[in-house]
């Protein structure tokens, strides 16, 4: 082995000083190393290479920043996944000098060769001729080995800014993996760990701690239930993704170490995974939440939904994907048709009921059912099932007695015993439909067995913890000012206002959007193509106002939504659960609002009695707002009737009449003249009023709201109200700082007083003990 030169020497003192003093840096960062007080304890430490010996190594083992680790070491390697992470540097710089290994002997074989080319000198002169060649070869032999010293140095030096380049990315990237240590316990494959730093989710939330070990590691089914916006996609998702590529692994080491077939442990294009969803929207939502991890593991997830084109369903069912979500009643036409890739279904690991509750209460039990009655059995296969599946590719015995079951709501209620009746197997014979029972019946007969891990993180209130609720009362007609009110005069963030009926629906959205107010509208009667246009539309405006029916209330995952706004309130606890859920989602913020008129009072008092809630907020209003409010709403109102009138009109005549008229053709009119002229004389005088209604609104709606008191020169007394009075503590807090930052002479921004700049939340909160709570 080549001895390195006293300049190479000195650069890898350097080098190693430098190093060491990082490293002691670092170490001083962290008091505790768990990390590598662990790998210490471990019986193979003593075989890896010392920190003076390897810095590389031993610098991420030893940093700080990897406190609780990654990944742990003996877990995985992170090579053999294509990974980018610390550990695999140690390779490349291992590789650096194996080249300078290979260039060396090179030239060392080069030498050796150049000897073995010469040719055998003639007698007398060989003496002379070996002279001087091995003159020429010891010339040769300087001159390479200079020009390896060189290459040497040169590389030496390049080594060292290289290695101290890796140092800092090793740093960079240790502190980037760092901040997701929380996960480490949940060991997950590292394909789907970097997809989790790459959304940047620092740790599991509560559902996922708790249910991923147990589906993912002991193969478990699960019972999962917690509050809205809690990440329970994830916690069914990622175990799922987990087993699909452990199996991979699994596969390739077997056709490896055995030449065994692949496909006896890892099952290629049959259905892995078949997620149920109650809605559209929420399928085609889970299916983009998992094609976000999807996508790193080269694994498909197709929706199909009621409303898909039958050639895109065709087209999507062709690739033969790996997860499906769907909708039961799509589902179930497809594959009592025979769909060949939806009834083939021997290899299907895994079967999910997301928003179980719902999907039962929405009347899907029987679809559902009939799904549940062609998946095989997870041990053994009854008559009907082996006819099901007589089509089989490739049968699993492996995958169909492992068929894992997943059933998660943010409420869901199980009677105390279910985990006994599950072993008795009491519920396979029941055909009861009831809402709590047919869940139970449903996963028993999913095949859910009786070690099922139930894991039920909703407290007393089951409502999301981030989120403050409260309440309006009010007459049943006020309703549409108080939403108007809260829309205008709290505008901030997105907000979405649930109804009851789809009667409701479009009577405020008709009056908002005379009103001014931009709302997108989303009900079970729209094609799905306008429904998601909807959602859409919503999702794309930071301010936007979605008027919707409970066919929204759950799943639905729009961030930024500050405010729910419950216009009717709805028919069940659970359902008011969903909606509220649509803000507050995971660490975020909000507020709901329940406009509640005397007929709602002791819908009310249950709800909140259901919920172990002991007090609400009243929303705090400003009524010398009101006036204008009510003025306003008088003039949508009428609009809105004459308008009405008039299309109920229009709808009412004939299809003949109507061809008529657009090919203004006369048709016969029975009535008298007398009578003609008075319909026209009244359709103009309607016409006339119509515009000036229209034309006074406009004149009211081109000037920003005002309280009644409001003066335009200054605050009253009276006029200032809590909403003005925060806002003036606010510009003054503002001012203050703008000019400790900028002095006196920046130039000050007009703000409007009492306009749009205060949302719910916060003027929920700046309320505080003004607020009267309200005992049930
Ligand atoms: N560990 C995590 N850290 C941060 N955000 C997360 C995490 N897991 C999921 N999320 C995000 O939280 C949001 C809510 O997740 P998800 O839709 O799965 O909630 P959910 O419990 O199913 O809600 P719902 O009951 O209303 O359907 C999503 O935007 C998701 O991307």
């Amino acid at each position: 082995m080549a001895t390195p030169s006293p300049p190479q020497r000195q650069q890898e003192e350097k080098q190693s000083v430098s190093l060491s003093k990082k490293k002691n840096q670092n170490r001083k960062r962290t008091k505790h190393d768990p990390e590598l007080e662990r790998l210490d304890s471990l019986p193979w430490n003593s075989s890896l290479p010392n920190e003076e010996e390897d810095d590389t190594f031993s610098l991420f083992i030893g940093s700080g920043d990897l406190d609780g680790g990654f990944l742990s070491l003996e877990e995985i390697d992170e090579s053999d996944y294509g990974l980018d992470v610390p550990g695999a540097k140690k390779k490349i710089s291992n590789k650096n000098s194996k080249l300078k290994k290979q260039k060396l002997e090179e030239v060392t074989e080069g030498s050796r060769e150049d000897a073995e080319d010469e040719p055998e000198p003639a007698e007398g002169m060989a003496e002379e001729k070996n002279v001087k060649a091995k003159k020429k070869k010891k010339k040769s032999k300087k001159k390479k080995a200079k020009a390896v010293q060189q290459e040497d140095e040169s590389a030496t030096v390049i080594d060292s800014k290289d290695d101290e380049k890796e140092q800092m990315l090793y740093e960079d990237e240790a502190e980037a993996y760092a901040e997701f240590y929380a996960w480490n316990e949940l060991r997950l494959h590292p394909l789907l760990m970097k997809s989790i730093s790459r959304l940047g989710f620092k740790e599991p939330t509560p559902i996922q701690r708790t249910c991923i070990p147990a589906a993912a590691h002991q193969g478990k089914d699960v019972i999962g239930a917690a509050e809205t916006g809690s990440g329970k996609t994830l916690a069914f998702g990622l175990p799922i993704f987990q087993r699909l590529l452990e199996e991979r692994e699994k596969a390739a080491n077997m056709l490896e170490e055995k030449g065994e077939e692949a496909g006896k442990y890892a099952p290629k294009g049959v259905l892995r995974a078949l997620i149920i969803t109650p809605t559209r929207e929420l399928t085609l939502q889970v299916t983009d939440h998992l094609k976000e991890f999807a996508k790193d593991i080269n694994v498909r997830v197709v929706p199909i939904v009621g409303g898909m084109s039958a050639e895109k369903q065709e087209r999507l069912l062709k690739t033969r994907p790996e997860v499906i979500v769907g909708t039961p009643g799509r589902l179930w036409e497809l594959m009592s048709g025979g769909e060949k890739h939806l009834v083939e279904l021997h290899s299907l690991s895994f079967f999910v009921l997301d928003e179980a509750d719902r999907m039962v209460e929405a009347g899907h039990f029987r679809e559902l059912q009939s799904i549940i009655e062609m998946l095989p059995m997870t041990s053994g296969t009854t008559d009907g099932q082996s006819q099901n599946t007589q089509n089989c590719v490739t049968v699993s015995s492996l995958s169909r007695k492992k068929r894992q079951t997943f059933v998660f709501s943010a409420t869901l209620a199980l009677s105390a015993d279910f985990r006994k009746k599950l072993k008795r197997g009491s519920l396979k014979s029941k055909q009861s439909t009831d809402g709590l029972n047919s869940i139970e019946i449903l996963s028993e007969r999913a095949g859910m067995k009786p070690n099922a891990a139930i894991v039920d993180l909703t407290n007393a209130s089951i409502l999301a913890k981030n989120l403050e609720e409260s309440f309006i009362e009010c007459r049943e007609e006020d309703k549409d000012a108080y939403l108007y009110y809260i829309l205008s005069i709290h505008g901030e963030g997105r907000t979405i206002v649930f109804c009851t009926s789809i009667a409701a629906l479009r009577h405020i959205s008709s009056i908002l959007r005379i009103l001014g107010v931009n709302v997108s509208t989303l009900h079970a009667q729209m094609q799905q193509r306008a429904r998601l246009k909807a959602i859409d539309r919503f999702r794309a405006n930071e301010h936007g106002i979605l008027v919707a029916t409970d066919v929204a209330a759950r799943g639905l995952d729009i961030p930024g939504v500050r405010t729910v706004v419950h216009y009717q309130l709805p028919h069940s606890a659970e359902v008011y659960v969903h909606r509220s859920g649509r803000t507050a989602r995971a660490s975020s913020d909000g507020c709901s609002i329940a406009l509640i008129s005397p007929n709602d009072s002791a819908k009310f008092a249950s709800l909140c009695k259901s919920f172990a809630k002991e007090s609400i907020k009243h929303f705090p209003l400003e009524s010398s707002y009101m006036p204008e409010v009510m003025k306003r709403l008088s003039l949508a109102r009428q609009i809105d009737k004459i308008s009405r009138k008039d299309s109920q009109e229009r709808a009412n005549k004939s299809w003949l009449e109507r061809s008529a008229e657009s090919l203004e053709l006369v048709v016969e009119n029975y009535d008298s003249e007398e009578e003609r002229v008075k319909k026209f004389k009244q359709k103009k005088a309607s016409s006339n009023h119509l515009k000036k209604l229209q034309q006074e609104l406009n004149g009211l709606l081109s000037r920003p709201l005002r309280p009644k008191t409001f003066s335009h020169r200054y605050p009253t007394a009276a006029g200032v109200t809590h909403l003005i009075q925060h806002q003036f503590e606010e510009l003054a807090k503002q001012n203050g700082d703008d000019n400790l930052v900028l002095g006196e002479n920046k130039r000050r921004k007009m703000v409007v007083i009492g306009q749009d700049c205060v949302e719910p939340l916060q003027a929920l909160r700046s309320a505080g003990h003004e607020v009267v709570n309200l005992m049930f």
